[in-house]
């Protein structure tokens, strides 16, 4: 089976500092990858190359077997409206917003009717235990809960991929397992691949494998702790 999504050889810097050194990187249609690594390694720096939000002015990134890295910003931009969902560790709900506007808001910039995109999103919601409150702004949730609206944001338009950096770094052990729990399961009922950046090791064994970056390189680990 190719890759869904690959990066190949990718190099990148911001000014003198190298983020990317030749990072290399592979994750299956449904698979669950988790990228570890010290901080400033270039973790963030790599799943932004994969989602096509960077691009790396050396190596390259597929999507499907296809090159993202030389697409335009526009037809990037769509691919990760249609194709990509994403989850950050501050949720970066739009405060503005309600709740389920918020979610919705991945299918209202692709064009689906309000009335439609509020009833998906509410049967997000729903499903991931936090129906009734889809009228509030973000600023009246718990960090927990903006994690599971973040979560519903992202999967609402079924992503073959789901980036989450940190998804979990702003909760404690406790909330950040319940997200966890959320997250593997609309994304194995999906089959949706995740690409999982996170620093803590109790995170990370929620994924089938685990890499680790260190100075802007990928470097393979043992086959996947969870289930073992
Ligand atoms: N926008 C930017 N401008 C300048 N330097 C950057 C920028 N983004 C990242 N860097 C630098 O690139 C390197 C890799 O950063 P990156 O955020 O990818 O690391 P990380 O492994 O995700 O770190 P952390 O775990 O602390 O989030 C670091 O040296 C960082 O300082």
């Amino acid at each position: 089976m190719s890759p869904i999504i690959e990066a190949r050889d990718a190099v990148l810097s911001f000014g003198e500092t190298p983020a990317l050194r030749g990072a290399s990187f592979d994750a299956d249609a449904g698979e669950i990858v988790a990228i570890m690594g010290p901080s400033g390694s270039g973790k963030t720096t790599l799943l932004h190359c994969l989602a096509g939000i960077l691009s790396p002015t050396a190596g390259e990134i597929r999507f499907e077997g296809r090159r993202i890295d030389s697409l335009g910003e526009q037809a990037r931009s769509t691919l990760r409206r249609e194709r990509f969902g994403f989850v950050f560790q501050f949720g970066q709900l739009v405060p503005e917003l309600t709740v389920e506007e918020n979610v919705a808001l991945p299918l209202l910039l692709g064009g689906v009717r309000r009335g439609e995109a509020l009833r998906q999103a509410r049967e997000w919601l729903e499903r991931l235990g936090i129906g009734g409150m889809e009228r509030r702004r973000s600023g009246e949730l718990s960090g927990g809960q903006a994690q599971r609206v973040a979560l519903a944001r992202g999967m609402i338009n079924r992503p073959r991929v789901l980036f989450a950096d940190e998804p979990t770094g702003s909760l404690d052990s406790l909330t950040g397992e319940q997200v966890m729990d959320l997250m593997v399961g609309a994304a194995r009922e999906h089959g949706t691949t995740v690409v999982l950046v996170t620093h803590e090791p109790r995170v990370a064994v929620y994924a089938d494998r685990e890499v680790v970056v260190r100075d802007g390189r990928v470097h393979a680990l043992a086959a996947g702790r969870s289930g073992s």
